[in-house]
């Protein structure tokens, strides 16, 4: 049995938590709120977040950071983008006071504002090395309404580090969650978060009323631009071809459980960004990575029409419409 804390207990972080209880794993799902650790804990129900699913009993809720992860072997953080620097200066102060060094892994599909530093970049620079023994990703195909029902799903778990990466695989695996591991952590990060931006293009084709060959021609050239960025940043190539990268895309640009692919939806049927936001009281990751990716793109050179097209969507005001016929009239070119 692995002792594991997941900090926080959004829709994401409450179905990791619950696949790993449901395991057998001695898990702790950390939460800054102490009503949701309560209700997790009598009721075995996330009502905010995870609506219709009842939590295995084995799962235990804490708002007491020290709690959650004493004497654990793993830390997975699974809140947002916004909320990783702060949670991880939580968890640092503890793990000192504690004297503990942990498998520091992550679930949040996203950049930093700003600074476009990468998840494990910011959890490295909050928790010291000596604290931390790996640093791991989970990451892929794999919306938390789906793994709660126990839909068949599966992940992969990105890591420099193999036996850190195949002991979480070990956690969380069982007959309809199958985690799959790579060496890419940087890959594996960065398609995660460049997937959000085209599932929001995906959602507006369809708010729009357009329909599959739309999408698919949106999918595979945004694949291309991808590509580009991600061995311009050290990616490897081969994990965009597998579930960390096309594998998340297909997931995210396709189905309805996205997010993102939801907002995009709402701009497509003539929502402002402002009403979409207000309108999903969940992190929508890819409205703030298209800033941190289109500046990315400059950057590095990298030639991404499709987030630029995005960007001036949500940033630039630019009609949908427009940025549509806009990318539709680029000068036409060989596809190799
Ligand atoms: N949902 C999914 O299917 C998947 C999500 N992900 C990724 O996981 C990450 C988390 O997403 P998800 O769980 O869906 O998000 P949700 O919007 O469902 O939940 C976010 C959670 O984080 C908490 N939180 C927000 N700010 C803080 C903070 N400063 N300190 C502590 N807790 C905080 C929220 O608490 P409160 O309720 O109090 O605001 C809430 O519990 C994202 O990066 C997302 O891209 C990855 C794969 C699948
Ligand atoms: O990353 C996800 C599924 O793999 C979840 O995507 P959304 O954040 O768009 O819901």
């Amino acid at each position: 049995m692995t002792k594991i804390a997941v900090l926080g207990a959004g829709s994401w972080g409450t179905a990791l938590a619950n696949t790993a209880a449901e395991n057998g794993h001695d898990v702790r799902l950390w939460t800054h709120n102490p009503d949701q650790a309560v209700e997790i804990n009598a009721q075995h129900t996330n009502r905010k977040y995870l609506p219709e699913a009842i939590l295995t009993p084995a799962l235990v809720a804490t708002s007491d950071m020290a709690a959650a992860v004493s004497a654990v072997d793993i830390v997975l953080s699974v809140v947002p983008t916004k909320a990783v620097r702060e949670v991880a200066q939580q968890l640092a102060d503890v793990l000192t006071a504690q004297q503990h060094t942990v498998i520091l892994a992550h679930a949040t599909k996203g950049l930093e504002q700003g600074t476009y530093k990468r998840i494990s970049e910011m959890l490295a620079e909050e928790v010291p090395a000596h604290l931390r023994s790996a640093l791991v990703v989970v990451s892929g195909p794999s919306h938390a309404e789906d793994v709660i029902r126990h839909d068949l799903t599966a992940v992969s778990i990105g890591s420099a580090d193999e036996q850190a990466a195949q002991l979480l695989q070990t956690v969380l695996s069982n007959q309809t969650f199958r985690a799959y591991t790579n060496h890419d952590l940087l890959g594996s990060e960065l398609f995660a978060a460049l997937k959000n931006i085209v599932a929001i293009g995906s959602g507006a084709l369809i708010g729009l009323g357009y329909g599959a060959n739309a999408q698919a021609a949106l999918l595979t050239r945004s694949l291309v631009e991808m590509r580009a960025l991600g061995l311009a940043m050290g990616a490897k190539e081969a994990t965009l071809y597998e579930l960390a990268g096309i594998g998340d895309l297909i997931v995210t640009g396709m189905s309805p459980n996205s997010r993102n692919y939801r907002a995009g939806m709402g701009l497509g049927q003539g929502k402002t960004l402002d009403q979409v936001t207000a309108d999903m009281g969940m992190v929508i990751e890819g409205v703030n990575t298209t800033k941190a990716v289109y500046d990315f793109a400059q950057t590095y050179q990298v030639d991404m029409p499709i987030t630029t097209a995005i960007y001036q969507v949500l940033y630039e005001s630019k009609p949908l419409a427009q940025a549509i016929a806009d990318l539709m009239a680029r000068p036409l070119k060989s596809e190799d």
